[in-house]
C-alpha cells in the first residue's frame, strides 16, 4: 500500500502538487490521470523520491519513504517510463538484469529469472534474450522495459505513460497483455496517463488530477456514473468515444460470439451502463440478453471503436 500524505510541490510560486491525500490500495492498479501539466507524473516521482516533496510525506508498507535506503526503494518499486529507457550497449537480457545484478545475484539465478520474465512479458527467450535494444520495435521495447521493472519481483511498480508512444494496435496488444500480467501477480501499480480510455481499461481504481490536487478517486464506473464535480463530468466526457455511447444500448453492439461464462446484460442496457458493468467485472465482453434469448456478445473493443450497428 502507498499513502500520500499532505503532499506538495512547488516550483517558485506555482504548486505542480498542492496537499494531496491519496491511498494506493495494495495489490490493485491505480490510474492517474488528468490534463496536461495537472501533476501526475510529479505525483509519480515523488513517490520513489526522483523528485523530493516540498512538503507532506509517502508511506510505502506503512514506513515512511525517507527513513528508506535507496537501495530498499529501488528493490521495492519498479519503474517504467514512455522512452523505455533501455540501455543501448546492452543486450535485451543485459537490461533486464540490471537489477537482479546491482543487488548481487549470482549467474545463474539472474539468468533463469530474465529468461521467466521474457516469457512473461510475451517475448521469446531464445529469440530476443541477445538482441539489443535498436534490433526491437517499440513494442518489443516496452515490453523488455515491463519485465526490467519486475526483475527484483518489487511489491510496487510505477509506470509513466507506459504505451504513450506506441502505435494503436501495439499499445492495445500490450495493455492486454500487461492487464493479465497485473491479474496474475497483484503489484500494487500506479500508471500515470492522460488517456482516458487506458485509464478506464486498465484501473482498477482511477485518481483524477486537475491543478494539482485531486478531483476524484474512484473505480472507473463511479466516475462514470457519478461524477464528483463538473470538471470530472466535463473531463471524461470530453473522450469521444463515452459520448458516443450515450443513448445507445448494449443490443447494438451485441455481435456473434461465445458467450459461456460472460456476465449477462439485458439488451436494452444503456452502452455506457454496460461499459460500467465491464470494468467492474474486469472481463473484455459480456452475454446480450433478452428475456432467455442470448443476442450476442459485446466485446470491449467494439465499445472503444463505436463499431455497433445503430
Ligand atoms: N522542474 C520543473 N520546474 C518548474 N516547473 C515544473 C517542473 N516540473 C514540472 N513543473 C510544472 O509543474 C506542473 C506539473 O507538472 P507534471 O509534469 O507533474 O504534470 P503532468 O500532469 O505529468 O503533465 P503531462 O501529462 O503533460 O506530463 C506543470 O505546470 C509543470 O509545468
Amino acid at each position: 500500500m502507498i499513502e500520500l500524505q499532505g503532499l506538495e510541490k512547488r516550483y517558485g510560486d506555482r504548486y505542480a502538487v498542492r496537499d494531496l491525500n491519496l491511498v494506493f490500495p495494495e495489490g490493485e492498479l491505480t490510474a492517474l490521470l488528468g490534463p496536461s501539466g495537472c501533476g501526475k507524473t510529479t505525483t509519480l516521482r515523488m513517490i520513489n523520491r526522483l523528485i523530493e516533496p516540498g512538503a507532506g510525506r509517502v508511506l510505502l508498507g506503512g514506513r515512511d519513504t525517507r527513513e528508506l535506503r535507496p537501495e530498499e526503494l529501488r528493490r521495492g518499486i519498479g519503474y517504467v517510463i514512455q522512452q523505455v529507457g533501455l540501455f543501448p550497449h546492452l543486450t535485451v537480457a543485459g537490461n533486464v538484469a540490471t537489477v537482479p545484478e546491482l543487488l548481487g545475484w549470482d549467474r545463474r539465478r539472474t539468468a533463469r529469472r530474465v529468461d521467466e520474465l521474457l516469457d512473461l512479458v510475451g517475448l521469446d527467450p531464445e529469440q530476443y534474450r541477445a538482441k539489443k535494444p535498436a534490433q526491437l520495435s517499440g513494442g518489443q521495447a516496452q515490453r523488455v522495459g515491463v519485465a526490467r521493472a519486475l526483475a527484483a519481483d518489487p511489491p510496487v511498480l510505477l509506470m509513466d505513460e507506459p504505451f504513450g508512444a506506441l502505435d494503436p494496435l501495439a499499445r492495445d496488444r500490450l495493455q492486454t497483455a500487461f492487464r493479465a500480467i497485473q491479474r496474475r501477480l497483484k503489484k500494487t501499480v500506479v500508471l500515470v496517463t492522460h488517456d482516458i480510455d487506458e485509464a478506464l481499461r486498465l484501473g482498477d481504481r482511477v485518481a483524477l488530477m486537475n491543478a494539482g490536487t485531486l478531483a476524484q478517486f474512484g473505480p472507473p464506473d463511479e466516475l462514470i456514473h457519478r461524477p464528483a464535480s463538473p470538471f470530472v463530468g466535463q473531463f471524461l466526457g470530453e473522450d469521444a468515444a463515452l459520448r458516443q455511447l450515450a443513448g445507445r444500448t448494449a443490443a447494438e453492439f451485441a455481435r456473434p460470439g461465445d458467450p459461456a461464462g460472460l456476465p449477462a446484460v439485458e439488451a436494452t442496457l444503456d452502452a455506457r451502463r454496460a461499459l460500467g458493468v465491464l470494468l467492474r467485472e474486469g472481463t473484455d465482453a459480456l452475454a446480450v440478453t433478452r428475456g432467455n434469448e442470448v443476442l450476442g456478445v459485446l466485446r470491449w473493443q467494439d465499445l472503444r471503436t463505436r463499431r455497433g450497428q445503430p
